[in-house]
Parts: structure tokens; sequence; C-alpha cells
């Protein structure tokens, strides 16, 4: 506080009042030195936002304070990694999400924080998960009680042609993370793995134990990473669910998030997003890759899971993790559809006639995967709920229509 013969001193205005000596403000400069501030700071907000994709919020996270569960989640400005974080804010758990944005959308994180803006619920930090220092730095400043690991690259036919940055991006950045929540002792990790690493087993429909020979680069880093995984477990206290997602579609109902993968990616890009894109005339028409497959009509089969009930089976696999134990669990909805079927509900969900052109197959596909979710229902009582793929379909439409532009588009 200034005293008054100090502010007199400064030349600050006095006047006698009952007694007593009033401070007269020097109301005009300090209104206008508040308004150069005010929007001073908030130019450098604007452009800090614009143009640096990192921000961490100041205070770090603890862990397990008020009996609320901390979990990172890699990954989290992905398409599954933000649908998991909105699941997971919603249901109270405080939340950090690590991103180098490279696959994932600044935009899906901007939301997140906008629906849960309260001080410790949603921290965002740009980070490499090859960046072994940084990702020990994030360990250290923050008390994880779980870890669920979604960060990867992710496409099938891609991996085809760039297998080393498939075994960089999966295989050693889990090494990685690994070794993080190992050094600091983190209770629990939820994988994200793939029915892609079990190859093109001879017996449908697949169950866990099914034996995993994958087929291509994508499978094959991921078993790898599944492999580390449980050889650590054997001799730690952590708890460890190992989730095997068939094929992922669909996106909040409430039509918040959705998939945008990067345009720069569309020639390796999922089903999904090729049925959205013809549909709105981004590209001329949908490739079938491969009508020669020994299937029912000739094309391959996927089985296609809700993204909804994947992030419903994440949360169930985190609650009943026990400290020792490991937990294998297919996610899928036990129901194989083909191409060609996936191509008629999407033209029944968007209402667009898609043009289909028919091509050779695509380099590291099987023929017919679909799953035996028995064991996920029996162990953590959990099962699809969501199993019109049209109705799936039509939920991720709506949200493509309303984002031509994927979150850029908000
Ligand atoms: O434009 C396209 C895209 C895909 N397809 C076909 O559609 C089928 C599904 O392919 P997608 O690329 O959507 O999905 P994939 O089955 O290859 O792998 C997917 O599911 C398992 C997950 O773990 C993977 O991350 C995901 O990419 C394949 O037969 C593929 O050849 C097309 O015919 N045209």
């Amino acid at each position: 506080m200034l005293s008054f013969s100090r502010a007199r001193s400064q030349g600050r205005n006095t006047r006698p009042l009952g007694g007593m000596e009033y401070l007269e403000p020097k109301r005009k400069s300090n209104v206008m030195g508040k308004l150069i501030l005010v929007v001073s700071l908030t130019a450098l907000c604007i452009i800090m936002l614009k143009h640096a994709p990192s921000f961490t919020s100041p205070t770090a996270f603890s862990r397990s304070e008020e009996g609320v569960t901390h979990v990172l989640v890699t990954g989290g400005a992905g398409y599954i990694g933000s649908h998991a974080a909105l699941r997971l804010l919603k249901d109270s758990y405080r939340v950090t999400i690590v991103d180098n944005l490279s696959r994932g959308n600044l935009g899906a994180v901007k939301v997140l924080q906008g629906l849960f803006p309260e001080a410790g619920r949603l921290q965002f930090i740009y980070a490499d998960l090859g960046d072994a220092k940084a990702v020990d730095k994030i360990f250290s400043e923050n008390a994880f009680d779980a870890v669920m690991h979604f960060a990867a690259v992710a496409y099938v036919g891609e991996s085809t042609l760039d297998p080393l940055k498939y075994y960089h991006n999966i295989t050693s950045n889990t090494l990685v993370v690994l070794e993080a929540v190992a050094r600091h002792k983190v209770k629990k990790l939820i994988y994200s793995s793939t029915c892609a690493t079990y190859g093109e087993p001879d017996k449908m429909p697949i169950v866990e134990v099914t034996p995993q020979v994958p087929i291509n680069p994508y499978g094959k880093a991921k078993k790898m990473a599944e492999d580390m995984i449980l050889d650590f477990s054997k001799n730690s206290d952590m708890a460890v669910m190992i989730l095997r997602y068939f094929n992922v579609i669909g996106s909040d109902p409430e039509g918040r998030l959705g998939e945008a993968p990067k345009p720069e990616l569309r020639e390796h890009g999922r089903i999904s997003g090729a049925c959205f894109d013809a549909a709105r005339g981004v590209i001329p028409g949908l490739q079938v890759k491969g009508t020669d497959y020994k299937t029912g009509d000739g094309t391959c089969v996927r089985d296609y899971i809700d993204v909804t009930d994947l992030v419903d089976a994440h949360v169930k696999a985190l609650e009943k993790a026990k400290p020792r134990n490991v937990g294998i669990y297919n996610v899928g909805t036990g129901k194989g559809r083909s191409v060609k079927e996936f191509v008629e509900a999407c033209k029944k969900a968007t209402g667009v006639d898609i043009k289909v052109d028919f091509l050779p197959r695509r380099p590291g596909d099987y023929a017919e995967v679909y799953s035996d979710p028995a064991k996920i229902l029996r162990d953590l009582n959990w099962s699809a709920r969501y199993t019109n793929l049209q109705e799936s379909l039509e939920v991720a439409w709506k949200w493509q229509k309303t984002h031509p532009h994927g979150y850029a588009s908000s």
C-alpha cells in the first residue's frame, strides 16, 4: 500500500476527507494503463493460440486428489482419443492429453476445453512421444493414476509403404511411454491394440487366444508393443488392459466431436472417411480396393464398432483393471460386414448415391476379420450397443456435414 506522503512525493493528488487524507487516484491514466494491459494480454493470447500449438496448464495435476483419478490420454487430440477424453471428463476423471498433432486436431482439444473449462479438469500438453526427455518431464510434473495410450499412426496401407514410420511411432514410442510408466510407478495402463495383430486367421470369429500372425507392418508394430507390455507386466504391480479394436466408426452422438483425418493423408484413408469424402464430393468417388477375396461378395469383411461403444469399453477396462493382472480383450460387435455392404449403408446414411470404382487389392489387407466379443462381456460386462451400421454412419455424417473442413470449420 502507498503511504500518503509517498503518494504525494510521487505527484498523486490528495484532498482532505473528514480529517483523513483521501488519495485521489490518477483515474484516467490508470484506466488507460489497464486498458492497454488487457488489450496486450488478449493480443498475446490470440497470437499464442494461433501460432503456438503447445500450451500447458500452469499448474500440474496431482494424483487421485479428492478421490479423482488422473488419466493421461496419449493421442487425445485424435479421433478415438478425443472421444475417450470426452467420456472420461463426463465421468469426472481428470484428464491430461498429450499429442504432437501430427494426426490429431487441436480443434478437438478446444472443443473439450470449451466443455470443461474448470481449472484442474483438462490439461493439454503438446509433445512427441518419441522425445523421451519430454515424456519423462511430463510424468515427473504430473502424477498419473492411469495411462490410456492411443497415440499412433494407424493406416494399414501407409504402413506397407513406410514401415519404419510405423515401427518408430508405434513400437519405439510405446517403449518410451512404458519406461515412463515404469519409472513413475503408474498403476494402470490401457493399451490400444488392434485386430490387425491377428493377421488372417483360419477360423472366424477371432477369440483372444487366436494366434497373432500379423501380415502388415501396422499389425506387426502393434504386436511388438503388446509383447513389450506383456513382458514388462510379468514383474510389475501394474494393472494392464490390452484392447484389440476392430474397425472403429461413428462419432459423438451429441455432435461435438468427429473423425477428421488430415486431408493430405486421404490416399491412405479408412473406408469411413473415404465414403464421406465421396458423399461430400471432395473426391470423385469411392474406390473399393479388392473384389476378388474369398468372401461372400468378393470384398473384405470387417467388424465395425461404434466409437461410443469403444470408449465405454475403455472406461470399463480402467475401472476393472487390477494390480498384477493383465486383461486382453477383443472390442468388436461380433458381426462381419463386407466393404460393399458398408458402402450401401453409407449411401443410405448420407442420402448420396456415391459413385463407386473397383480397384485391385490394397497391399497389407486381409480378407475377413470379425470378433468373438464373449470374453469382454463375461469379464467387463461390456457389449456393443450401437450395432446398426447405418445409424452409426448417420450420426457420423451429421458431424461431417456440419464440419466440411473438419475442426477448421468450427
Ligand atoms: O478407400 C478405401 C478405404 C478402404 N477400403 C477397404 O475397406 C476395408 C477396411 O479398410 P480400412 O482402411 O477402413 O480399415 P483396416 O481394416 O485396414 O484397418 C482399420 O481397422 C483396424 C484398426 O486397428 C486400424 O487402425 C484401421 O485402420 C479394407 O478392405 C480396405 O481395402 C476401400 O475399399 N477403399
